[in-house]
């Protein structure tokens, strides 16, 4: 028998890679003296790289985190765009002249904040990388990204993959690791100049404070959530239906945004239960590489566990299990498709984040209690809205806490629209020109001249 070895990562591991990001981040640094033309050019190279290797990095993911192959191949898809769209930004950041009172001539300059660390989770591993990489790279910054402990191969065939399309070295750094060592070490490192989260809420308090007390470092969060997602009478049931099938059941449930709370007018509850619970009933599970296999496991024994009880105390308290509701299979961690019925709001099932395969259904009469029981969460990261009255959907949309809203739709996330969250869903948005922001610094340029003209 082989033993393997133990692999640690120290502070010298962590050290290491903000080292090489810092020296690549040096004032007359290849890096830093490129055309933002080329640096565009480099994240176009690097999105052209996953694509040609995207049916390869889809299956790697897939064995990395459990997702079915199809979902997998299309975070491929989703990444590429992503580092497109950044790509084109990176010589599309200016600043401003200002006309300011007195003689002066003052300019403002937008530059990079510098060395950014970058942790990210695993339910959409490749895909979160480029969410980092891309506004960051933009921006002119070097990064030193952690993927999760959960998932860390795909990551290292991007870090791969930047060499190869030719990025100075240090510009892109991936280093493996658990939260509690490589990334407290990331998180409180004197030479980082801004972290960029990914994960749950409870860690984000954990970053802020760490920030704080080590060099005050830029921070951005990207949190949990229990969106809502409503359904007004006037829908076609059954398009009604499969949305909110796919807002929940995406990814085995594993996504910050899943519409987690699906909340149904009560002219339409009963018809609407029992369409989508013969919905979840057909739902494929197993090998997330056989064709037409629609659920994966869940990404660890931890967050398998999790939800097992989860899915108990839902039971315990009274809600009515209409599909699923425990362990699929004798081996793995495979949950069946669940549907709760009857749901109240006082439920843990209807107030805890779950990531899993676990819809909840409630019933609402009114939309002012409909916009007080779906705001009536610490979270507020996403929301759905499915009605065919104008007046309906706006009246949600702008009455709900939540950084995205969709109507008609859910899951619409595009390279080009901000996405984040109110309240502790966190801080900051990434995605679209709001996702640069805080990869930048602003420098007013004050210049003393003799006389001003208008
Ligand atoms: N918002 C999201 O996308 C997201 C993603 C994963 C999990 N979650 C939620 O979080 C719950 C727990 O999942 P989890 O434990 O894997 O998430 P987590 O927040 O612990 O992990 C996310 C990332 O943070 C790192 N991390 C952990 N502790 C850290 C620390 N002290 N300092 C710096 N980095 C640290 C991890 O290594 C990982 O890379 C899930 O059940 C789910 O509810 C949310
Ligand atoms: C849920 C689906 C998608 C969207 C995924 C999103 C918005 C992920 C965003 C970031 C993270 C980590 C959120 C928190 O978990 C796709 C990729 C648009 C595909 C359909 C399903």
């Amino acid at each position: 028998m082989t033993t393997q070895p133990e692999i640690k990562f120290t502070q010298a591991d962590v050290d290491k890679a903000v080292e090489a990001a810092r020296r690549a981040f040096k004032l007359g640094s290849t890096w830093r003296t490129m055309d933002a033309s080329n640096r565009g050019r480099l994240i176009c190279k690097l999105a052209d790289l996953i694509e040609r290797d995207a049916e390869y990095l889809a299956a790697l993911e897939t064995l990395n985190n459990g997702k079915p192959l199809a979902e997998a191949q299309f975070d491929m898809v989703c990444a590429i765009n992503c580092l497109r769209y950044y790509a084109g930004w990176a010589d599309k950041i200016h600043g401003q002249t200002i006309p300011a009172d007195g003689n002066i001539f003052v300019v403002t300059r937008k530059e990079p904040v510098g060395v950014v660390g970058q942790i990210i989770p695993w339910n959409y591993p490749v895909l979160m990388c480029t969410w980092k990489f891309g506004p960051a790279l933009a921006a002119g910054c070097t990064v030193v990204l952690k993927p999760a402990e959960q998932t860390p191969l795909t990551a290292l065939y991007l870090a791969q993959l930047s060499v190869e399309a030719g990025f100075p070295p240090g510009v892109i750094n991936v280093i493996n690791g658990f939260g509690e060592t490589a990334g407290v070490a990331l998180t409180n490192h004197q030479n980082v100049q801004k972290i960029a989260f990914t994960g749950s809420t409870e860690v984000g308090k954990i970053i802020m404070e760490t920030a704080a007390k080590s060099n005050l470092k830029r921070v951005s969060l990207e949190l949990g959530g229990k969106s809502p997602i409503v359904v007004f009478p006037d829908v076609d049931l059954d398009t009604a239906v499969t949305t909110c099938y796919n807002a929940i059941f995406a990814n085995m449930g594993q996504c910050c945004c899943a519409g987690s709370r699906t909340f149904v007018h009560e002219d339409i509850y009963d018809e609407f239960v029992k369409k989508a619970t013969a919905m979840a009933a057909a739902r494929k599970v197993g090998n997330p590489f056989d064709e037409g296999v629609e659920q994966g496991p869940q990404v660890s024994e931890e967050q398998h566990n999790k939800i097992l009880e989860l899915l108990e105390s839902g039971k315990a308290q009274g809600a009515s299990v209409t599909c699923g509701g425990k362990k699929w299979g004798s081996e793995g961690y495979f949950i069946e498709p669940t549907v709760f019925a009857d749901v109240t709001d006082d439920m843990r099932i209807a107030k805890e984040e779950i990531f899993g395969p676990v819809q909840t259904i409630l019933k609402f009469r009114t939309m002012e209690e409909l916009i007080e029981r779906a705001n009536n969460t610490s979270y507020g990261l996403a929301a759905g809205v499915l009605t065919n009255d104008i007046n309906t959907a706006l009246t949600f949309a702008q009455a709900v806490e939540a950084g995205s809203v969709w109507v008609n739709c859910y899951d619409a996330t595009m390279p080009q629209t901000p996405f984040g969250g109110f309240k502790m869903s966190g801080q900051g948005r990434e995605l679209g020109e709001e996702g640069l922001h805080h990869y930048l610094e602003v420098k007013t340029i004050t210049i003393a001249i003799p006389q001003k003209n208008s």
